[in-house]
């Protein structure tokens, strides 16, 4: 969109919920920089008027800011010109079924823009446009169903004249796809599921994986009889955009149960990252992660693109931190496989990635047998697998900054034991198969790292420990200043080349959403929202004390009551007058 392309390049605006098509979440601003972030006072608070987990970031264009919150969805347009008044608020009516039918909070990633409007992909699955500057309803389109499990948590992005949204419920066995709809109707342009036949991947035989053609019936040969149905691939994750490659990336999710047993095979194209031609929808790479999942390692998490210079050739880059803990960097062009490293030391799942171009396992993980719940089978406990099911990385995005050349990257430093159990499937029931507790490394006690990762060559540069997972989005600035929230509500800057904490601010609730900046009236400002919730923090937000509810994250985060407690908040940060 030349529009969005244009806007994105003015760094006092954040039109994007990625920040720019290519996720970096860098911004050009640099009045607030490493020598000064110290002095950063609260400039001014929002409360959402919503409780539970608030993800994503809000928009800033021109004067107005759009801010969004957890179901039931409701946006605000605030007027940064005139103290920051409420211009206009749009509340949907949502049917509260949705609420247990979303596996992990009820929270919701973030608005786009695009054509004079705002969409909002609601929990109901509703992907709504909004005039921009009334709040009217342009239009409205039904992305899913969530009498069958499916539901709306993510951002949606707008790519070229298209909307584009993916869908949640790879926890009750949807068959989870990419949709586009048409900016000024809402009209289907195309849907490309993530398991089915090759018409409804959108996949043709120049669709390709690891520089070979996918062949035909790709998914369809990798699970049993009907299985792919109900095979999941949710695709709740970010998406991002090359635009003088016309292609588009995200990652599809688990393959839904995650008792292994039930789904033998490679289940394609589950955990998969895929490039797809947004004007037609159809694949021209594919590269999957973890061929039939044992752990619950979904593959959504964010594509960071970047243009870099390995073995002194200047390369096009994709750098995506999964689940699985490895941190993969592909030729974006063509998806390539240059690096997948682990960016913990202590994922233990794997020995890694067979790198070997002329072997027959070339581009697979090699999964080492005292990891497998495959192998351990039904009813039978596995413990001490490091990364959890919560991954070495969850949906809190990383940022990139190309004056460092480095990637800044909030993780999760948890392992777990992991009971696969015989589920069977019912629509719009939990289709999930294991019991999991968490907890964090054996010897240690903190539960997350954030830490600067040289996409290069795969290496960690420094490594912050934090007591808690680090579920914020972070923000990578020009002023050499990195920013995050913790799960206990500390806002906090750090020094882009060493990692020295530079300034902490202890905001109301704990931080799962991303750090934003703008500028307005000649200043800079950083803006967070806090609202404890999300996977992590499900045992607050949805009032949960069985350790082994939330999936195991309610015993492994219980904690964290001892810091925090619900609320959705913004706040707004600047440098003093002087
Ligand atoms: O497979 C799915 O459909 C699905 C959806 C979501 C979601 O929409 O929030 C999450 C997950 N899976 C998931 O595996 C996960 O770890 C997770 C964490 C969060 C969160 O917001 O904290 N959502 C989700």
């Amino acid at each position: 969109n030349d529009e969005l392309i244009k806007m994105s390049q003015n760094p006092k605006d954040w039109v994007m919920p990625t920040g720019d098509y290519a996720n970096t979440r860098y911004s050009k601003l640099n009045q607030i920089n490493a020598q000064n972030v110290g002095k950063l006072q609260v400039a001014w608070t929002f409360s959402t008027g919503v409780l539970r987990g608030h993800e994503g970031g809000p928009l800033i264009i021109g004067n107005i800011m759009y801010v969004h919150t957890p179901f039931p969805n409701k946006v605000y347009a605030l007027d940064l010109s005139q103290e920051n008044k409420i211009v206009w608020r749009y509340e949907p009516k949502q049917d509260p079924n949705v609420i247990p039918v979303m596996c992990c909070d009820t929270v919701n990633r973030g608005l786009s823009y695009g054509d004079g409007k705002i969409f909002l992909h609601q929990a109901d699955t509703t992907l709504v446009a909004l005039d921009a500057k009334t709040g009217q309803v342009a239009w409205s389109a039904k992305n899913g169903d969530p009498s069958k499990g499916e539901t709306g948590t993510s951002a949606p992005m707008v790519i070229k004249d298209k909307v584009l949204v993916g869908i949640s419920g790879g926890e009750f066995g949807v068959q989870a796809h990419m949709t586009a709809y048409d900016i000024k109707t809402g009209k289907e342009v195309w849907r490309g599921y993530s398991e089915g036949p090759d018409n409804q991947l959108l996949v043709d035989d120049k669709t390709t994986a690891l520089g070979k053609p996918i062949g035909k019936d790709s998914s369809l040969k990798t699970w049993q009889g009907d299985q792919w149905k109900i095979g999941g691939g949710a695709t709740w994750g970010w998406i991002s955009y090359d635009p003088e490659l016309n292609l588009v990336y995200y990652g599809s999710g688990n393959p839904s149960t995650w008792n292994p047993k039930q789904r033998p095979g490679d289940n394609k194209w589950s955990m998969t990252i895929w490039a797809r031609n947004p004007d037609t929808g159809v694949a021209k790479w594919v590269y999957q992660m973890t061929p039939h999942d044992e752990w619950d390692y979904d593959g959504v998490n964010e594509m960071i693109l970047s243009d870099q210079q390995i073995n002194g050739q200047p390369r096009k880059l994709l750098t995506h931190f999964d689940r699985n803990g490895l941190g993969y960097t592909l030729d974006r062009t063509n998806g390539e496989l240059l690096v997948a490293e682990k960016y913990d030391p202590k994922v233990n799942w794997t020995s890694g990635v067979d790198m070997d171009k002329n072997s027959p396992t070339y581009g697979r993980p090699k999964v080492l047998d005292a990891a497998s719940t495959d192998k351990a089978g039904e009813d039978h406990n596995v413990k001490g697998i490091c990364p959890a099911a919560l991954g070495t990385k969850d949906e809190q995005p990383a940022a990139y900054s190309p004056d460092t050349q480095l990637f800044y990257v909030p993780t999760n430093h948890v392992c777990m034991d992991y009971e696969p159990f015989k589920v069977s499937y019912t629509a719009g029931q939990p289709y999930v198969g294991a019991t999991l507790s968490m907890y964090p490394p054996q010897g240690e006690s903190h539960m997350g790292n954030f830490i600067a990762w040289d996409g290069k060559t795969g290496k960690i540069v420094w490594s912050n420990k934090e007591q808690f997972s680090v579920w914020s989005g972070a923000l990578a600035t020009a002023g050499g200043v990195v920013f995050y929230g913790t799960l206990e509500g500390y806002l906090k800057a750090v020094d882009a080349k060493t990692g020295k904490e530079l300034y902490k601010f202890k905001t109301p609730s704990g931080i799962i959403g991303n750090v934003t900046t703008y500028e307005n009236g000649g200043k800079q400002y950083v803006a967070v929202l806090s609202g404890v919730g999300g996977w992590a923090g499900i045992g607050l937000a949805a009032g949960l004390t069985d350790p082994t509810a939330g999936l195991g994250a309610v015993g492994g985060y219980a904690a964290l009551s001892n810091y925090t407690a619900l609320g959705g908040t913004l706040t707004v940060f600047s440098l003093p007058a002087n």
